[in-house]
């Protein structure tokens, strides 16, 4: 028999994971959202093959129901799915960037004989809605499950097995150790993204040369300050204790970081760089976190027409395909930089090999 996905919420996440599963599995995906045009666009993208209007109807006959809605929406929805009638055996899962909350909230489920599972697929964009989505999002990142003291460990195999087109990583997690470590690398940067923009959008008033400046390496750190408002307002007040404390922690640095200047410690300066190098070159960069690493090469071109044209053929003739290229704008003198990404650092050194041989200079940051 058939075998039903029901998706909440149709956008970068829910439509992403919807792909996965559809290219692993033989089933019938529905999905709901609770605007029609987003719902519409998800029938049109073949993203999912039915449409429901209400959660009752959908949440009904699914075997999988999958919460991808922003955390606050999700915790709402335990209460009124748990109302419903629901699929005995049925598995719940959703992919919140916040755990405790909704953990909490889905013991309400427990009574009605089926099994909830956090979840937090470790990887995505500042992009928002369904026209963004895409099956290879969660390649090999950390995909977080965050199963409550208790649950059926079949369930849990059997949920990694529905997301198994993810080929993302699974680990398991508690809910709270999820909070804690996601509000350090992402929610908590995050904040800090948003506040270099609000920094730059106040000196612009006095000086509005600071936004062409900004092209380039500020626009490259701050990227995920362009990611959706609603979502991000709701991962701060569903992760408040850990984002209260990192705050506290991150001034206490600063204030710190001001003496030193103050005091023009020059060593104790370096140090402070230093040490966060060599920290920084020593995380791993193969797998996907929460801020996904690229695969960048710069290549330094001279600035004149043709040269990016130049510059991709040399690659088409060797079959590296690019997932991404970009003009850094900082320099205004005679030579320009190019970004190039690619989707692994095999492409990216044979890129490297090539581009050399055809007298280019390229560098790895
Ligand atoms: N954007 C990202 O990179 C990542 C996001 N997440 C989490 O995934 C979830 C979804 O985020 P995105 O897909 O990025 O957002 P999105 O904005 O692309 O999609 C969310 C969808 O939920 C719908 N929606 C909102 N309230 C609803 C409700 N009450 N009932 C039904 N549908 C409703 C919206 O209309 C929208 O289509 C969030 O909880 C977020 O924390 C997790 C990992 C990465
Ligand atoms: O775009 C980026 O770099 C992200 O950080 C995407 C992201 C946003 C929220 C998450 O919970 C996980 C990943």
């Amino acid at each position: 028999m058939e075998r039903t996905v029901f998706i909440v919420g149709l956008g970068l996440i829910g439509g992403s994971i919807a792909l996965a599963i559809r290219k692993e599995h033989n089933v019938n995906i529905c999905g709901f959202d609770i605007s029609e045009e987003q719902l519409k666009m998800a029938l049109s993208l073949k993203v999912i093959d039915e449409a429901f209007q209400t959660i009752e109807e959908g949440v009904k006959k699914a075997d999988l129901i999958i919460l991808a809605t922003p955390v606050t929406k999700t915790e709402r929805l335990m209460r009124e799915i748990s109302t419903y009638e629901l699929k005995p055996g049925a598995i719940i899962t959703d992919v919140g960037s916040t755990k405790k909350r909704i953990v909490k909230e889905a013991s309400c489920l427990k009574e009605k004989g089926v099994t909830f599972i956090g979840g937090h697929p470790m990887a995505g964009s500042h992009k928002s809605g369904v026209e963004a989505a895409r099956e290879h999002l969660f390649e090999n990142a950390f995909y977080i499950l965050t199963p409550a003291e208790g649950t059926d460990v079949r369930a849990i195999i059997q949920l990694q097995n529905w997301l198994k087109g993810t080929r993302a990583t699974f680990i398991e997690l508690t809910a709270e150790q999820h909070d804690r470590l996601a509000g350090a690398i992402s929610h908590f940067p995050h904040v800090i993204a948003a506040s270099l923009v609000h920094q730059i959008a106040k000196i612009e008033g006095e000086d509005p040369l600071v936004s062409r400046l900004a092209a380039g390496g500020f626009r490259d750190i701050t990227r995920i300050a362009s990611a959706s408002p609603t979502m991000w307002r709701d991962i701060l007040l569903h992760n408040k204790e850990s984002l209260l404390q990192l705050l506290k922690s991150w001034t206490n640095e600063m204030e710190h970081v001001k003496t030193l200047i103050e005091e023009e410690s020059a060593d104790e300066i370096f140090s402070y760089f230093q040490v966060a190098k060599e920290f920084r070159d020593g995380l791993p960069v193969r797998e996907k976190g929460a801020i996904p690493s690229f695969y960048d090469l710069f290549v330094d071109v001279p600035d004149h027409p043709g040269v990016i044209s130049d510059v991709t053929s040399i690659l088409a003739q060797h079959q590296i395909s690019l997932t991404n290229i970009r003009i850094l704008e900082t320099r205004e003198d005679i030579m320009g930089v190019l970004r190039l990404s690619f989707r692994s650092e095999e492409d990216r050194e044979r890129a490297q090999i090539k581009l050399h041989q055809e007298m280019y200079d390229t560098y790895i940051l």
